[in-house]
C-alpha cells in the first residue's frame, strides 16, 4: 500500500469531518443558479464559492476536503487570495473533479458513459502541481425497464478503474463515484431494484479496480444510498434505508477501502443527514462513513446568499449549520431535535 495515498484518504475521513462537493459542472451550476434567478457568470460562481470557502467555522471544524472544478482550483477570491490558500489556512485538502461529464451511451436505452480519459495523465500532473490531494470521477448508472445493461455497467466500471490508477500514479487519491441515479421511472425504480443494481455496479467496479492494479487502501468510494426512485411511492423508514445500504456495501465493498463518503443525490437536507447518522449507528462496519454532499450541504446557503456579497455572513451561518449536522451524522450522534433546535 502506498503510505502517502492512504494518509490522504485517512485525513479525508477524519472522524466528524466530511467532504464538500463544490464541483458542479457548468451545466449543473447554471441549473442551481437559475432556480434563484441568477445568471451563470464567472463572477457569481467565484463569489458563491468564496462564500463557502471563507465559512471559517464550517471549514475548520467539519470539512476535511473540498472537490473543486478546474476553474476553481486555479481561481482567486475577489481580493486576490488564491482559493487554494484559503483552503490551506483551514487545513482542508483540495480535490478536483476530473471527468468531463456523462454522455449518451451508444444504443437506445438512455444510458450514459462518462468521458475524460484522453489527456488525463497530463492533467493530473498539473493538478498535483496545484496541490490537489484527491480527484473525483462520477459514473452515472440509469435504471429503466432495460437499463442498466451489463455492457453499460462494465463500461463505466472499466473507465472508473482507468481513471483511478492514473490518479494513483500521480500521487492523487481517487474518489470513485459510481452513482445509481434516482430519477429512473417509478415503475422500475423500487428500493429492491436499487439495492440489486447498486450491488451489481459495486461488484463490477471493484473487479475492474483490482484488474487495473488499483491500491484499494489509497482510494475512497463515493456511492449512492439504497433508495427508491424519487418519483416512487415507496416510503422507507430512515432505519430501512440505512440497513439496506450498509447490507449492500458490506457484501460488495472490500474492507481494505479506507472510507466511504456518500453523495446526497437529491435527498432533502434532513434526509441525507438522518440516513448517514442511522448508518453510522450500525455496529461492525469495516470502513468509516461520511458525507461528500453537494446539494444537501449547500441548498440553504445558496438561497440565503442569493447572489449578494452582503449576504455572505447569513449564508455562512446556514452552511455551517448544515456542515455541523452532517458532522454529527458522521459520528452517528445526530438527532432531528438537535437540528431543529439550532
Ligand atoms: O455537475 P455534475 O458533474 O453533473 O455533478 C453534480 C454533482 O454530483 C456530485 O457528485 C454529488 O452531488 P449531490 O450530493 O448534490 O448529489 C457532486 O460532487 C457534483 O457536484
Amino acid at each position: 500500500m502506498t503510505k502517502s495515498l492512504n494518509a490522504i484518504a485517512q485525513k479525508l475521513m477524519e472522524p466528524g469531518k466530511g467532504i464538500l462537493a463544490a464541483d458542479e459542472s457548468e451545466g449543473t451550476i447554471a441549473k442551481r443558479f437559475a432556480k434563484i434567478n441568477l445568471p451563470n457568470s464567472l463572477d457569481l460562481r467565484r463569489d458563491y464559492r468564496e462564500m463557502l470557502f471563507r465559512s471559517t467555522e464550517a471549514m475548520t471544524k467539519y470539512i476535511s476536503g473540498v472537490i473543486l472544478t478546474e476553474e476553481t482550483l486555479e481561481q482567486s477570491a475577489a481580493d486576490g487570495t488564491a482559493f487554494r490558500a484559503i483552503l490551506a489556512d483551514a487545513d482542508v485538502i483540495p480535490g478536483i473533479k476530473v471527468d468531463r461529464g456523462a454522455f449518451p451511451m451508444p444504443g437506445d436505452h438512455n444510458e450514459k458513459i462518462t468521458e475524460g480519459l484522453d489527456g488525463l495523465r497530463q492533467r493530473l500532473v498539473r493538478y498535483a502541481g496545484h496541490g490537489a490531494g484527491f480527484a473525483k470521477w462520477r459514473a452515472v448508472i440509469t435504471i429503466n425497464d432495460v437499463a442498466p445493461t451489463r455492457n453499460n455497467i462494465r463500461a463505466n466500471a472499466h473507465v472508473l478503474a482507468r481513471y483511478a490508477i492514473l490518479c494513483q500514479e500521480a500521487g492523487i487519491v481517487p474518489v470513485v463515484e459510481p452513482e445509481v441515479v434516482g430519477d429512473g421511472d417509478p415503475g422500475n425504480h423500487s428500493m429492491e431494484r436499487c439495492a440489486s443494481v447498486t450491488g451489481d455496479v459495486l461488484e463490477a467496479t471493484f473487479k475492474e479496480l483490482r484488474l487495473a492494479g488499483v491500491d484499494l487502501g489509497g482510494m475512497l468510494l463515493k456511492p449512492n444510498m439504497v433508495l427508491p426512485g424519487i418519483n416512487s411511492r415507496d416510503r422507507p423508514t430512515v432505519e430501512e434505508v440505512a440497513r439496506r445500504t450498509v447490507a449492500v456495501l458490506r457484501e460488495h465493498v472490500p474492507a481494505a477501502v479506507p472510507g466511504i463518503a456518500f453523495l446526497s443525490g437529491g435527498q432533502t437536507d434532513e434526509e441525507a443527514t438522518a440516513h448517514l447518522s442511522a448508518m453510522n449507528q450500525i455496529a461492525g462496519k469495516p470502513w468509516p462513513m461520511t458525507f461528500s454532499y453537494g446539494r444537501a450541504l449547500q441548498n440553504v446557503a445558496l438561497r440565503t446568499w442569493a447572489g449578494r456579497r452582503e449576504n455572505f455572513p447569513a449564508a455562512q451561518v446556514a452552511f455551517s449549520h448544515r456542515a455541523h449536522m452532517n458532522s454529527l451524522a458522521a459520528l452517528g450522534t445526530w438527532t432531528g431535535e438537535v437540528d431543529r433546535a439550532a
